[in-house]
């Protein structure tokens, strides 16, 4: 395991194949978010080969901004693979209070257990839940408010939490970390933390 400081050098030695299977909106931008750091997205999402891929890349990045019934398949049978090989599998619960078709893949992904939950505060709080004050995909809900639910997710599954917002807040149930240094600006663009989330899925198989 290397050091934060050796991190971004070990993930681009090791350059690794990340299946995401994300939103429409931040498909383009998060693939290159990924080249950009040093790994290598491939956006491979129906459940005809979804499962087929999880089983030749060493981690999956699931994110639920743009759903579909069919969408839901294919994140379902490369999660399951994932787990099954043991690779790291990170979930992305964009707006999953907004809907029942997003509650209940929410729920059925939950089963399957992330190595990594990240959203913002509303969506994590909902994903614990508890009532969020969330509206689409923008949270109503700081990031303090998200903590509790974050270290009771994290311990009840057996992953990582992340809770992003102005300072994100990283937890394993036991341990925590506050991370600042983002900037007013990128709640003004869209995907940022769906890239987020895939970055840590490159993290997560390289490191
Ligand atoms: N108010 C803020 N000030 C500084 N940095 C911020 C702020 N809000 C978000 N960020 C940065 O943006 C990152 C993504 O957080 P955010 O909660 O906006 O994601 P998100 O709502 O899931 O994004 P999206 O759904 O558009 O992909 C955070 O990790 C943080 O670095
Ligand atoms: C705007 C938007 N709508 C669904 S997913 C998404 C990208 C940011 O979460």
């Amino acid at each position: 395991m290397s050091t934060p400081s050796e991190s971004p050098a070990a993930m681009r030695a090791a350059a690794p194949l990340v299946q995401c299977i994300t939103n429409f909106v931040a498909m383009n931008f998060q693939a290159d978010v990924l080249l950009a750091a040093g790994a290598a997205p491939a956006m491979v999402h129906d459940p005809e080969e979804a499962g087929e891929f999880a089983a030749i890349a060493p981690v999956v990045s699931v994110n639920i901004g743009t759903l579909s019934p069919r969408w839901v398949e294919g994140m379902l049978e490369a999660a399951l693979v994932a787990r099954k090989a043991n690779s790291p599998w990170v979930l992305d619960t964009v707006a999953c209070f907004a809907t029942g078709l997003r509650r209940d893949a929410t729920a059925k992904l939950m089963q399957v257990g992330p190595s990594i939950l990240s959203g913002n505060a509303s969506e994590i709080i909902a994903v614990a839940g508890q009532a969020s004050a969330g509206r689409g995909v923008d949270a109503g809900d700081t990031v303090a408010a998200a903590e509790e639910a974050a270290c009771k997710v994290a311990k009840q599954v057996g992953c990582i939490v992340a809770v992003t917002g102005e300072v994100d807040y990283v937890t394993d149930g036991e341990k925590a970390v506050r991370i600042s240094g983002g900037s007013s600006l990128m709640p003004q663009v869209t995907a940022m933390g769906c890239s987020l989330s895939a970055l840590c899925a490159a993290y997560a198989a390289a490191v």
